[in-house]
């Protein structure tokens, strides 16, 4: 099988939209993806958290490892976990299906002809079919695709292995999300709203998105993105991703490189998050830059409610409401009209109750 039938017709969108940003003179700058400087966002051993016991030592270690994810998730909105719990058995089981599918011609992932993804019906995406410059375009393709049509689906078992591996890894990540909310809620002093999860997040309501980027070697890999910068519209993110190097977040205003760490999973915090925290936890912009030489992939667990969980901000004596009160299916419903209209997502700036 060829690159030319299995890979989307990358080039001619390109060139199209490179020719549309020139004529309309939106200049793209290249030096706009250069990244500043690589930098290594917390690494957290979430071992303490997975052991049972009620020595007085070891509920030390847990509650210190509790604060350590609080932190990084007020000052990065971004951090790395190891000894997390999820095999490694899971995880490369699940890469392997992943490259596999991409590998189907194109006409069939387009059209959902292929055997293998029927049920991933509507799920396959590639560019960025409402970009009208080069800027909003993403080199790569994506299955993005909702866990409710995968989580006890009919064709589960060993004949359909990526429908397998999909649901054992979204299933580890569940409970590992559950944690993770649970402990950032009690360190806002929401133990009494932690149960929200629980009731809102189900593994039916969450999404995941398997990514593929080809390598770019039409111009300077600086002139496009991989994924175009963005924030997450979910509670909080589990990303799998292998060791080549693409993806950056803005920490200060700068765009900076992360760096890949061995046997970790990235953990971001999503848009709902940062509204239920009142903006304690911040869902930072990240994006995806392309690389000449290598193709990359990733994996996205994004961690959301039902369309109709309303997210109200846990305001204080002390700090009112930043946001008004939303449901998801309403925020989803805005971040789609907003991408069509001007073909980028606004996002949180929408709920603001103050607009500055
Ligand atoms: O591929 C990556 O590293 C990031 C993917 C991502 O940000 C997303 O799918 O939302
Ligand atoms: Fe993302």
């Amino acid at each position: 099988m060829d690159s030319i039938s299995t890979n989307p017709p990358f080039d001619k969108a390109f060139k199209t939209l490179m020719e549309k940003t020139h004529r309309e003179d939106e200049g793209f700058e290249e030096n706009e993806l250069v990244e500043i400087e690589e930098c290594e966002v917390p690494v957290i051993d979430l071992s303490p958290l997975l052991k049972e016991s009620n020595n007085s030592n070891d509920e030390e270690v847990r509650e210190k490892c509790k604060s350590e994810i609080a932190r990084a998730c007020r000052e990065w909105g971004f951090f790395h976990v190891v000894k997390h719990g999820i095999s490694s058995e899971v995880l490369n089981g699940l890469r392997i299906e992943q490259e596999k599918v991409f590998k189907i011609p194109f006409d069939e992932k387009k059209k959902n002809k292929n055997s293998n993804f029927n049920f991933f019906s509507g799920s396959y995406r590639w560019g960025s079919p409402t970009a009208t410059s080069i800027r909003q375009f993403s080199w790569s393709e994506a299955f993005h695709m909702p866990l409710a049509h995968i989580t006890g689906s009919t064709t589960t078992g060993p004949n359909n292995t990526l429908t397998y591996r999909i649901e054992q890894f979204s299933c580890n990540a569940y409970n590992l999300a559950q944690t993770l909310a649970g402990i950032l809620a009690e360190k806002i002093g929401q133990q009494k709203k932690s149960k929200f999860f629980r009731e809102n997040c189900l593994p039916t309501t969450s999404y995941l998105r398997m990514n593929r980027y080809p390598p770019f070697a039409m111009a300077s890999p600086s002139q496009v993105h991989g994924l175009i910068p963005h924030t997450d519209s979910c509670f909080l993110t589990i990303l799998l991703h292998d060791q080549v190097r693409g993806l950056q977040l803005v920490k200060d205003g700068k765009w900076i490189a992360v760096k890949p760490t061995p046997h970790a999973l990235t953990i971001n915090i999503g848009d709902l998050f940062q509204a239920w925290s009142n903006d304690v936890y911040k869902s930072v912009e990240h994006r995806v830059v392309t690389n000449r030489e290598m193709e990359r992939f990733s994996i996205a667990y994004f961690f959301c409610p039902f369309d109709e969980t309303v997210i109200e901000s846990c305001s204080s004596e002390h700090q009112h409401s930043v946001y008004r009160r939303f449901s998801y299916r309403e925020y989803r419903q805005k971040v789609q009209d907003d991408v069509h209209k001007f073909g980028t997502k606004i996002g949180l700036p929408n709920f603001l109750l103050h607009p500055s």
